[in-house]
């Protein structure tokens, strides 16, 4: 009975248990179903928190519970555009308890359009320290070239800035700064606090290493937001030392700053406005600092214009943020071995292999609608390098575009990188631009012909290619034809497509961990441009006039055309330097590793190197082997100095091919086992550079960079006085081609440069010693 009545037993038994045993004999059903319940009830208010990162508790420091400090709106809403800067009380900064929470990112929507009812103000705040007055002289100058060039531009704008407030970092209470950001008494006047930094570096004891504890431990302090001052609109930090003392980062120049700039990305979450500056205070100080300062002016207007950032490659917030490195496999024309790329899936079926000319076929197709429904004349489509009977029985085609927006291609093209300008123009930038940027090492072309990797646009004014290269790294990707069939763009609509993509991509560096402001300076003007990302540069019928467009702002050519287009080579204008790959030394081996599209493929290739070897007193001609074990290494070495020996070139470039990815390359079985050792190339090189030798041709090998598994020979022309002069006088290119003329007479020793660097000659590595090498994780590597 005893038993039948507990199981009976709920709230309104008259007897209830004695014992807590019996109590829950007799009650765990109901129990379980309110906990449970309760558990639940918990968790969704908690999930639909707006921010789940909100903690109610006074952080680890005590801070005082005053009220907060009053302060008057700057202006009111509708004075703001004849009023000008004001300071900002210094009482602006919040005292009450503190209630530190996380913020989500605002959307990126452009303020422009609140701007006139938001009354959002910008105040930037400059704090520095410093031991010898030299950082605090220089921080009250630079506030007030600030403060004058911010008074012009909110007249010109209507939007205001408060005048910065220069904050001495040893007189300040970092709690009211790096704890949360500054609050204003008044809502009705938002404001957005913008944080610039005067770092002197000091290995001694100073109040830097306060402020860098204070923000460390901020940061990992687990009551406060990791990020708690995601809400400033930006920051930028720039050091000041001494290089006699310490004359490289590595030996400690300007180490502080650089530590302030890590910590401030992480407690701000990635609001790395500006790249790191660093000024020598004896040599270099003033120049860095006015760069420095420029490109803050500029990102401060769009900042306070927008109320963000812009678009960027986000720096990280995260440990690792230091260590940040980017996926790698997009150096310009290397050539990869990597995954073959997939082409989004269609249909549920994933496509692995190459856009060939059946895939045209069907890219036009999808294209056709889109024409179909536009008014424009349709352009002629122009046939440039086929030679064949055509075919009169076949009706007029429209011509199409080769990259519609709506084609597979364009879709994979855009996802692994390229912008895509017009309908056959791409540009992106490589990895070396990248590395460049955070002093991290520049392309083998900047140890051979003083190439700055980070000044260096990357593109090509056609996507499409005549040739299905086993080691292509766009497989899947890149359309391909042995006749252009489609739409021309202008050279005008290219030429200022790819420039506005390729400095929207290096604008988008600029948060990014590790970029130098010097370097992202300068890199805001192109100077070199290697058409040879993808496809065949020369297809484009308007190759002449693109070149012109580049020379006329004195940017660089280098130029990588396929050895397919004898016509199209031969009328060629002038360019800096000029390369056609070299896949192969015999026909059958050309076959098998190319697999061209045109049938007299071995013909056309014969064409080429004559045709270069008429123009070696013209352009500066180079050869490039790309070296893939097991396809065109063995037994090749006679078959390249035969081909060496008709062309002739000023150049012969030996690279190992690149890998890249686990798997095999489109189905041509392409695996880490084809990518040569850097001492197989060296040897084949040596081979190369004997049979060249032995037959009386005056070549040497000149340089190498260690680093891509790059090796350069080169002819007799560019040795003096037994250096050799492989680097190019870029300023004596263009005035000889502003003297004389795309067509004019010139030699290429008439703007060869100064004497190759010695580190960058055969023996010597190649490594740039300005640079700090690092390993794909981004860890420094010790010099051996
Ligand atoms: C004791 C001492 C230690 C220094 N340590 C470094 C250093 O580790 N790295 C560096 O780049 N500069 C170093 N410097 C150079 C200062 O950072 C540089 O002179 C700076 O301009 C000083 O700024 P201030 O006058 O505002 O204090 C040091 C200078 C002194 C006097
Ligand atoms: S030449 Fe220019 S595009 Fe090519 S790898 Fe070097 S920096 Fe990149």
């Amino acid at each position: 009975m005893a038993m039948a009545s507990n199981h009976t037993t709920d709230w309104g038994d008259p007897n209830p248990p004695r014992d807590f045993f019996e109590f829950w004999h007799v009650h765990r059903e109901v129990i379980l179903v309110v906990v449970i319940s309760f558990f639940s009830m918990a968790y969704m208010i908690y999930t639909t928190l707006p921010t789940r990162r909100v903690i109610n508790k006074t952080p680890k420091r005590d801070v005082a519970a005053t009220e907060l400090a009053s302060i008057k709106p700057a202006i009111s809403g509708d004075e703001k555009s004849e009023v000008p800067l004001e300071a900002l009380p210094p009482g602006v900064v919040a005292r009450g308890p503190r209630r530190i929470k996380g913020e989500l990112r605002k959307p990126e929507a452009t303020r422009e359009s609140s701007s006139s009812n938001s009354g959002r103000r910008t105040q930037v705040l400059v704090f520095y320290s410093s031991l010898t007055t030299t950082t605090e002289k220089i921080a009250n100058d630079f506030a007030q070239k600030l403060s004058a060039s911010l008074v012009g531009y909110a007249a010109e704008r209507k939007d205001l800035f408060f005048a910065p407030n220069v904050l001495d970092l040893a007189q300040i209470d970092y709690d009211e700064y790096f704890i949360s950001l500054p609050k204003t008494a008044d809502a009705t006047t938002p404001i957005d606090y913008f944080y610039l930094f005067l770092i002197p570096s000091y290995n001694i004891d100073t109040i830097n290493d306060n402020l860098l504890e204070h923000l460390q431990e901020t940061h990992h302090d687990f009551r406060i937001d990791t990020s708690p001052l995601s809400g400033l609109l930006g920051y930028s930090v720039f050091g000041l030392g001494d290089r006699e003392g310490w004359p490289t980062e590595e030996e400690g120049f300007c180490f502080q700053a650089k530590e302030v700039d890590r910590w401030m990305a992480k407690l701000t979450g990635r609001k790395r406005a500006y790249p790191l500056g660093m000024g020598d205070k004896k040599l270099d100080l003033t120049d860095r600092l006015s760069e420095w300062m420029g490109g803050v002016m500029d990102v401060l207007k769009l900042a306070a214009t927008t109320g963000s950032l812009g678009e960027g490659v986000s720096g990280s917030g995260d440990a690792d943020e230091s260590d940040f490195e980017y996926a790698s496999g997009d150096d310009d024309d290397e050539i990869v071995v990597e995954e073959a790329a997939a082409v989004p899936k269609k249909n549920g079926k994933k496509k692995t292999n190459i856009d060939d000319v059946e895939d045209l076929g069907r890219i036009i197709k999808s294209s056709q609608a889109e024409s179909n429904g536009s008014k424009e004349p349709a352009p002629i489509a122009i046939d440039f390098t086929t030679y064949g009977k055509s075919n009169t029985k076949r009706a007029p085609q429209p011509v199409k575009e080769m990259v519609p927006k709506t084609s597979p291609t364009y879709t994979a093209l855009t996802k692994q990188g390229y912008s895509i300008v017009g309908s056959h123009s791409g540009v992106k930038i490589c990895r070396w631009t990248k590395s460049a940027l955070r002093g991290r090492g520049s392309c083998y072309k900047y140890s051979f012909y003083g190439i700055a990797s980070h000044q260096c646009m990357e593109t090509t004014p056609s996507l499409s290619c005549s040739n299905k290269c086993v080691f292509c790294w766009r497989h899947g990707t890149n359309p391909v034809g042995t006749t252009w069939r489609w739409v021309v763009d202008p050279p005008e609509m290219i030429f200022e497509g790819v420039k506005a993509g390729h400095y929207q991509k290096i604008k988008m560096m600029r948060g990014v961990p590790g970029v130098r402001a010097e370097r992202f300076a300068e890199a805001m003007r192109i100077r070199h441009c290697a058409l040879s990302l993808v496809g065949e540069p020369i297809f484009y019928p308007h190759i002449n006039e693109f070149l012109g467009m580049l020379h006329a702002e004195r940017i660089s050519s280098f130029l990588v055309c396929n050895a397919q287009h004898p016509d199209q080579l031969a009328a060629l204008k002038a360019v800096t330097q000029l390369y056609v790959s070299i896949d192969a030394s015999n026909k059958e081996s050309l076959r098998k590793i190319d697999r061209p599209l045109h049938r007299d493929f071995w013909e056309r290739l014969q064409r080429c190197l004559d045709i270069l070897r008429e123009k070696r007193f013209k352009h500066r001609t180079v050869f490039r082997l790309t070296l893939v074990k097991g396809f065109n290494v063995d037994d090749e070495v006679e078959g390249y100095a035969d081909l060496v020996e008709r062309g002739l070139p000023c150049f012969v470039e030996i690279k190992g091919v690149t890998y890249c990815g686990t798997s095999t390359s489109a189905g041509a079985g392409l695996t880490m086992a084809n990518v040569p050792f850097y001492a197989e190339v060296t040897e084949f090189v040596t081979a190369l550079d004997k049979k060249l030798k032995d037959r009386g041709l005056d070549y040497g090998i000149a340089a190498e960079h260690a680093h891509s598994c790059c090796v350069l020979i080169a002819s007799g022309r560019f040795r003096v006085d037994g250096k050799w002069h492989t680097r190019i006088d870029y300023q004596r290119f263009f005035e000889l081609l502003e003297e004389r003329g795309a067509d004019g007479d010139w030699k290429p020793e008439d703007y060869m440069g100064p004497e190759t660097p010695e580190w960058a000659t055969w023996g010597n590595g190649g490594f740039d010693p300005r640079d700090e090498r690092v390993d794909r994780k981004g860890r420094k590597i010790e010099a051996s």
